[in-house]
């Protein structure tokens, strides 16, 4: 099962690896034309009916492997408002090739005529809101027609994710979607046919450019949208909390702050006036300061425990008084690791270990990353929680899905990048927790945003 975003991102992750949008479209075009083959026997008409983005470029490619039959190309608007490159280079094909096409700028001009078979390729998953024409009146003399009706990714009108329509959409007999199933297309009276389009499995379990598709800022936002970040961190050691807050601000956070000992803090303040820095008593976290820090965090978007807290008895016990108590959304790193697998929390934890670190968990790891990886996702689902287990490959997972960051490299065992990682991750959760996901931030809506910030990429 897979969303629209993702197979958005999986889309330009297969492109990274040098499977090139137009050759997916040939792969979708080929399945298009083979169920075709299976609904309507060779001579049989074949309306396509397609729309101007790659959903109508999927069928416009399909048109070529349908020699055996009369097929009539519908194209729903002009040729120069053919939205992508690959489409409008299927449909010169066509052109060239004396198909028989049809251009339909305005509704009345459509005709569908009597075929045997139409296939659906107005809309895919870029419909946004409800048929406009001429698309709804092709819809609606597609759904008067006696013909069987195949559906190109998704029957046009209908939100792949969702499944629902918002108006009128094409009553499809059978769906060939491309790649994974869709969760919209679950409840629809009709077949689904899955089709493997050639998209490398590497594509999905790799993180690449598609990744960070989801990081795009909405132009109108302001400050404050993008997420306050508080850093819990500081004591024996006063660097780490400084760079991870600095990183939280380089990978897209508005506000970082540190909750650090008075004794340090004016210390962690002369590193970047961009750090809004607030002393608790003392020279390390202790269990008097949880309440103070709790009414705190309660108003950030996420918080960042554990660069430089160091290993005291009572640090680490604060740190487990506060889990307890909180119910946000929590980067858990260095020291304060350890603390995780005994407490027991409504928080939503994104631990960030090295090896090292995730054995002094309870974890067990391997030098072969495939198997680190099982290794991983089974121990993040006997914690409930997100691993991000640092190495030459970076394994995450939040117990069911799994993804691996190989674009790290050997330099980045140096001192620092530990605290600058789970800066930029709690500026991706503080991200997503302020603003996409609302309070409804889960594990996995994570997961496809974490590797962005292993590289430490600016948001
Ligand atoms: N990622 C993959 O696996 C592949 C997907 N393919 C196919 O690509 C479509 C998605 O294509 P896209 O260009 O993003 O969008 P659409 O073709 O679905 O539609 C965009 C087109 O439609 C217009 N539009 C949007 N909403 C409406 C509306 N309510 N009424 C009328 N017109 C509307 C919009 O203006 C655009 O012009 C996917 O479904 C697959 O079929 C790739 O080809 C292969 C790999
Ligand atoms: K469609």
């Amino acid at each position: 099962m897979i969303t629209s975003r993702r197979m958005a991102a999986v889309d330009l992750n297969a492109e990274a690896l040098g499977v090139p949008r137009k050759q997916l479209m040939e792969s979708s075009g080929n399945a298009v034309a083979r169920a075709c083959r299976d609904l309507a026997d060779p001579g049989a008409s074949v309306a396509v009916v397609a729309g101007r983005g790659n959903n109508g470029g999927d069928a416009l490619a399909a048109a070529r492997f349908l020699k055996a039959y009369d097929v009539t190309v519908h194209l729903l608007g002009r040729p120069e408002t053919i939205s992508t490159d690959i489409a409008r280079e299927n449909w010169d094909a066509l052109v060239a090739g004396e198909a028989d096409h049809r251009t339909v700028t305005d509704s009345a001009g459509f005709d569908l005529g009597d075929p045997d078979l139409v296939v659906d390729a107005m809309l895919g998953t870029g419909v946004t809101g409800a048929l406009r024409e001429p698309e709804a009146t092709a819809a609606r003399a597609i759904n008067d027609s006696s013909a069987t009706v195949l559906a190109v990714d998704v029957p046009s009108g209908v939100d792949a994710d969702t499944g629902d329509a918002a108006g009128l959409a094409v009553d499809a007999d059978r769906v060939v979607t491309f790649h994974d199933d869709k969760p919209g297309l679950g409840d629809l009276d009709c077949e689904v046919v899955v089709a493997d389009i050639g998209i490398p499995e590497a594509a999905e379990l790799f993180t690449g450019p598609g990744d960070l598709l989801a990081l795009d800022r909405d132009a109108q936002s302001h400050k404050g949208d993008h997420g306050d970040v508080l850093v819990v961190g500081g004591g024996p050691y006063t660097g780490a909390p400084a760079l991870a807050a600095q990183s939280a601000l380089r990978a897209g956070a508005d506000l970082a702050r540190v909750a650090c000992p008075e004794a340090v803090a004016r210390e962690v303040q002369g590193y970047s006036e961009n750090l809004i820095v607030r002393g608790f008593s003392g020279d390390r976290l202790a269990p008097e300061h949880v309440p103070d820090l709790l009414d705190f965090a309660a108003d950030r978007d996420a918080v960042v425990f554990g660069p430089g807290l160091g290993d005291a008895d009572e640090s680490l016990a604060a740190v487990r008084e506060f889990l307890a108590a909180y119910d946000g959304t929590a980067v858990v790193d260095a020291d304060a690791l350890q603390v995780v697998p005994d407490v027991d929390t409504e928080a939503t934890l994104i631990c960030t270990p090295h090896q090292g670190e995730l054995r002094k968990m309870g974890g067990e790891t391997d030098s072969d990353w495939e198997v680190r990886s099982d290794l991983v996702r089974e121990f993040a689902a006997d914690l409930g929680h997100t691993l991000l287990v640092k190495g030459a490959y970076d394994v995450v997972s939040d117990g069911d899905a799994v993804r691996v960051n190989r674009t790290g490299n050997p330099g980045m065992t140096v001192g620092g990048t530990g605290d600058v990682l789970a800066g930029a991750t709690g500026a991706l959760a503080a991200l997503l927790a302020a603003e996409a996901f609302g309070g409804g931030l889960v594990a996995t809506d994570l997961l496809e945003r974490l590797p962005a910030a292993l590289r430490g990429d600016e948001a």
